[in-house]
């Protein structure tokens, strides 16, 4: 939601991780607030969008799930139609995802402020969409939550997709091309743009992403046209019988070329609805299409230089790895604060390497080093007597880069990691921050640590030229 007359900044000039100075708010929604932010090295404009700690259990819409599947899809996208993420950042309490900035607002405003928009201009903003849309599902993304809210628009009137807070994801290991497979069963979306299946996913045992996404465009190019929704009703129950009926009446306006094509993209059966090749071979959205631009917006965009001028080196672990690449992995503790007794941090290092490691120091000390567990690995150090000291859990996160759990004893466990096991292990080599020499990517150890315990540089991307449709 856009925020009428401007919001008042968080503080006035407020500064982040020295470099994004904080302006007005731009919207909110329902897990995060956005703000207007100037990159001071470059003078770009961003837009921050900031979710709070997400210390709680998962679910479907709120703020923890939501910054996860949101980073996880937009690492996966490049393309000029869909919202760009530079950058992760964390601190203690919060999470912040540096955007694109769309500076022409939502679509939705667009339209309110117009009534319904002329038919060419629906049909630009239309393909630029289905683009968009292709592209994500190509790269295994769907959206569920497309509605003209999350359309925003820059500054020449063209669309950007944004809001993947509650994207669902084709895992990379399944084969390209096996849309089909990837049924779903979480109910997301805002009711009047969600898909008849969606509703009806407990009969029918799951439902599928790219389906659901073109009903969504069907009734985005319905409300572009009109003005208005195809499906509405104060009441829900109400709403959703017309939803599963299909029933929508265009305005007297509608070309029959986009009345049909409508009628396809609103077709209640998922399984006769028209697919993405279909679209692109319907007549109303091939007039005047140029092929070749389309298939060069199905490429992922090549990589652009940093925005701050500096050269790019591209490390294998991030923060932005490090949550998205954690299904299966909780790393909720890398969150929460460090406690005297357990704290969580990663390490650019092989498991084997570093457990070798452990080993090494605690037999040193004249300790016990057991290795145990399965899942990760676990390593136990034990007292001369026999006393738990310490343990270690040590999971991999990829091939060289390891989170490390570490739970201690009070007293002998406690002084044994802070004085020898610690800054054995951690060493030189914990992840460090781009662009800053200093900063660890570590949990704090102490409370006297920086509240930023870690940030990310995610590459920035060209946009193809000349390929706008
Ligand atoms: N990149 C951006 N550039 C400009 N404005 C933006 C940008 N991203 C978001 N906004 C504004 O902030 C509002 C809220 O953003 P967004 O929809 O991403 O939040 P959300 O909490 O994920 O929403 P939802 O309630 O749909 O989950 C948007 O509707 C839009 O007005």
């Amino acid at each position: 939601m856009t925020e009428s007359g401007g919001g008042a900044p968080p503080s006035p000039a407020k500064v982040i991780f020295g470099k994004y100075e904080m302006g007005r708010l731009l919207g909110r929604g329902a897990s995060a607030k956005v703000y207007h932010a100037r990159h001071c090295p470059s003078g770009q404009g961003v837009a921050v969008k900031v979710f709070p700690n997400p210390r709680r259990p998962a679910g479907c819409s709120a703020a923890g799930d939501s910054f996860i599947r949101e980073i996880s899809a937009l690492r996966r996208l490049r393309h000029p139609h869909i919202i760009r993420l530079h950058e992760v950042l964390a601190s203690r309490s919060k999470v912040y995802l540096v955007l694109e900035l769309a500076k022409g607002g939502e679509l939705f405003s667009r339209v309110e402020d117009r009534g319904h928009l002329p038919e060419d201009l629906c049909r630009r903003l239309f393909r630029q969409l289905v683009s968009a849309v292709a592209y994500s599902h190509s790269r295994g993304v769907f959206h569920r939550d497309l509605k003209p809210e999350n359309l925003l628009l820059d500054e020449a009137g063209d669309l950007k997709v944004s809001d993947f807070g509650l994207a669902a994801l084709r895992s990379s290991s399944s084969s390209e091309g096996d849309d089909g497979e990837l049924l779903l069963h979480t109910q997301c979306g805002t009711p009047a743009y969600v898909a008849p299946e969606v509703l009806a996913r407990k009969m029918t045992g799951g439902y599928d992403g790219a389906k659901a996404d073109i009903w969504s465009c069907g009734v985005i190019l319905f409300v572009l046209n009109a003005g208005y929704l195809p499906f509405n009703d104060p009441n829900l129950m109400s709403l959703y019988r017309k939803i599963y009926r299909g029933h929508h009446r265009c305005p007297r306006w509608t070309t029959p070329n986009l009345r049909r094509l409508i009628a396809r993209l609103l077709d209640p059966n998922p399984d006769t609805r028209i697919s993405i090749d279909g679209i692109l071979r319907d007549p109303w959205f091939a007039r005047d299409f140029d092929a070749d631009q389309w298939t060069a917006l199905m490429q992922p965009c090549e990589d652009a230089p940093d925005p701050s001028g500096k050269p790019h080196h591209r490390r294998e672990l991030n923060a932005f790895d490090l949550i998205s690449f954690s299904a299966g992995l909780d790393l909720s503790g890398l969150f929460e604060e460090a406690t005297s007794d357990r704290e969580r941090f990663a390490l650019a290092e092989p498991v084997d390497t570093i457990v070798n490691r452990l080993e090494h120091v605690g037999r040193g000390e004249g300790l016990a080093v057991r290795r145990e567990g399965e899942k990760g690995f676990s390593a136990v150090v034990e007292g001369q007597k026999g006393d738990f000291l310490l343990r270690l859990e040590v999971y991999r996160l990829t091939a060289s880069v390891a989170v490390v759990a570490v739970e201690r004893s009070a007293g002998a466990g406690e002084s044994l990691w802070n004085e020898k096991l610690g800054p054995a292990l951690r060493g030189p080599v914990t992840v460090e921050a781009e662009h800053t020499n200093t900063a660890r990517r570590s949990l704090p150890r102490k409370k006297s640590a920086p509240s930023t315990f870690f940030h990310c540089h995610i590459d920035r991307a060209k946009s193809p030229r000349n390929l706008r449709l």
